[in-house]
């Protein structure tokens, strides 16, 4: 496969509605597209970096420039035959994974549209429709919370996820505790908002049945959360720390979570993911899922992904009108609580022509 070059796009998407956590409140993606153009087939990759450096220190400007003057050239140097040679090219420049994963991406679709594989069978996909949770936003009163999480339970969300921070945190989990029971699968995203000395704070949540906690302290804080799991019940997740499947090794060794949140943009791409994935199953550790609030592209992505053996939890894979009345591609739609698997070459999707003309903002080519 030769690699002629990368289309770098820019979409903007309006959120349905603010979307507000720990780090700030979101009301529109600024989300940067990869289009890598071979001499046999095109493919699509997904930055999932934010504009702002909040979730991590990455954001879409840097990530922008990083691929224009680093990345993409990098891969003229190797002519990579195949998506495993992206990685290696890489290596040398630190950090960026949310760049790389993109490239990466964009590059293994191309490969797999040629090859008539699909990314569920690529990454071992063993399901063919994935249960889903959602995420929901900090609201500005109990009330409000409790319509939403009703919304959701309604259109048949399988979990929901409340984010958190010091001031709500138990009141709100109690609240959905006592309009939906207890029966409901009910978890909590910090999105690192705490401090070990405020594990009193997070272990009165232990008595509300929570699946877990998800990232309760800051993401370079591993002892930290070590120190917290003796002193909260509920299981810690990880997130935010899980840089690598190295990362996700030490976190298990050290007994820092007994969950993972898997985020192929997090971790520098999909086949990373599938490694995390892998060193979890072999320690016995959940993973599901994790969202960065992508279009179908990268949702696409997700959801096969979510469908490996090791994926017990439901995910943040939620439909697309949980984040966008006009999705980029053909919508993803909650059946029964489940997303189908897509099963076509590559991604399985690709943008609809008339809908990505409307929402870009700027293209840039970059030869190799
Ligand atoms: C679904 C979910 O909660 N995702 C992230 C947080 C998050 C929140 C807001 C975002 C806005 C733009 C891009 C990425 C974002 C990620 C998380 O699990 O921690
Ligand atoms: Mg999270």
């Amino acid at each position: 496969m030769k690699l002629s070059g990368i289309e770098m796009r820019r979409i903007r998407m309006p959120l349905v509605a603010p979307f507000r956590t720990s780090f700030g409140t979101e009301t529109e993606r600024d989300v940067l597209l990869l289009r890598a153009v071979t001499d046999e087939a095109e493919g699509w990759g997904e930055c999932v970096a934010m504009s702002d450096p909040l979730y991590s220190s990455e954001y879409v400007e840097a990530a922008a420039d990083v691929l224009r003057r680093y990345l993409i050239p990098a891969l003229a140097a190797v002519e990579p035959a195949s998506a495993i040679d992206v990685a290696p090219a890489l290596h040398k420049f630190k950090g960026h994974r949310m760049a790389k994963a993109a490239l990466e991406t964009a590059v293994l679709d191309a490969e797999l549209r040629a090859a008539g594989r699909s990314f569920a069978r690529e990454l071992g996909a063993t399901a063919d429709r994935v249960p889903c949770g959602v995420s929901v936003g900090i609201m500005d009163s109990i009330p409000q919370l409790l319509d939403a999480v009703d919304g959701y339970l309604a259109q048949g969300y399988v979990r929901i996820k409340l984010k958190i921070e010091p001031g709500w945190d138990v009141e709100p989990v109690r609240a959905v505790r006592e309009r939906f029971g207890d029966d409901v699968l009910l978890q909590v995203d910090a999105n690192t908002a705490y401090t070990v000395g405020q594990a009193p704070l997070l272990a009165a949540l232990d008595p509300f049945g929570l699946l877990l906690i998800e990232q309760p302290l800051d993401e370079e804080d591993v002892l930290g959360h070590v120190e917290l799991s003796r002193r909260v019940r509920t299981p810690i997740c990880l997130d935010e720390s899980i840089v690598s499947a190295r990362a996700a090794a030490d976190a298990i060794r050290l007994g820092a979570c007994s969950i993972i949140n898997v985020k192929p943009g997090r971790v520098g791409g999909y086949l990373e993911a599938r490694r995390i994935h892998d060193v979890c199953v072999a320690n016995g550790i959940p993973v599901w899922c994790g969202g960065m609030l992508e279009t179908g592209l990268g949702r696409a992505a997700n959801v096969a992904l979510a469908a490996l053996p090791g994926f017990t939890l439901p995910g943040d894979t939620s439909a697309s009108d949980r984040y966008f009345r006009t999705d980029v591609t053909v919508p993803f739609v909650l059946e029964n609580g489940h997303l189908p698997v897509p099963s076509g070459p590559g991604l399985g999707v690709e943008p609809l022509p008339e809908v990505l003309a409307e929402i870009t903002t700027s293209t840039e080519w970059v030869p190799l």
